[in-house]
């Protein structure tokens, strides 16, 4: 059976080195290397939470998009992304006790600011679920090709850092990303060429602030 190439698979390898630059950030290398600045891990986490706050009213305005098309297994899909968020919110809870990391004194940098805002500006009405949807997946695949490069062979993160590393590293979230993927890809097969440029450029800008997210937490402003 001959596969078709997708539109995200033209991106990926059109825009290579960005999605690399993202995925296998200096921050991420040292978690796997077994040589990160548990600083800068604590400063990640402090970060993270504050950005998977904004995440989830993001998230609540895909699924608004995506009923109005009602379809059934994507509503489904981001309900479950919904759900684990629920759960990851929980788990920062804990983890930032378990660091001595105090979320409510969190001030969040201007790079995680400027992504918090980027992800406001897609949650209007006026912006596609084909755009959306793009903008959710490239969010969640970047953390799954990330963490999951930390629990590879040969890897050696520290093992208290390995829960974190399984929280989006793990084979379910990866499903999870496939599917995200799937329903990105169909939503662009019946796009129009505009907001197939739109959705283009918008995966590009996420990249660029995961980039920038991961600066931040590696010492960078
Ligand atoms: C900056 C950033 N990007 C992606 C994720 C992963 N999605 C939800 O947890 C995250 N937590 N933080």
């Amino acid at each position: 059976m001959e596969e078709k190439t997708t539109m995200i698979e033209t991106w990926l390898k059109k825009h290579r080195l960005v999605y690399v630059g993202a995925t296998r950030h200096p921050f991420i290398r040292s978690i796997r290397d077994g040589n990160v600045d548990l600083s800068f891990f604590k400063a990640w986490l402090g970060q993270d939470y504050i950005f998977v706050r904004a995440f989830v009213p993001f998230v609540a305005s895909v699924l608004t998009k995506v009923w109005k098309g009602s379809d059934d297994n994507d509503t489904e899909v981001i309900l479950g992304g919904m759900a684990a968020l629920n759960d990851e919110v929980g788990w920062f809870k804990k983890e930032a006790s378990k660091w001595g990391v105090q979320l409510s004194n969190i001030v969040p940098q201007k790079a995680n600011q400027e992504y918090c805002r980027f992800l406001e500006s897609l949650m209007c009405l006026e912006v596609e679920y084909a755009v959306a949807i793009v903008a959710f997946w490239a969010i969640e695949a970047v953390y799954q090709e990330s963490f999951a490069h930390c629990l590879e062979d040969g890897s050696k993160t520290p093992p208290e850092l390995q829960e974190t590393c399984q929280r989006w590293g793990n084979e379910g979230f990866r499903q999870y990303c496939n599917s995200l993927r799937k329903i990105a890809d169909r939503q662009l097969e019946k796009a129009s060429d505009d907001v197939i440029t739109n959705a283009e450029a918008t995966f590009l800008r996420i990249l660029e602030h995961e980039v920038d997210f991961w600066n931040m937490s590696h010492g960078g402003t």
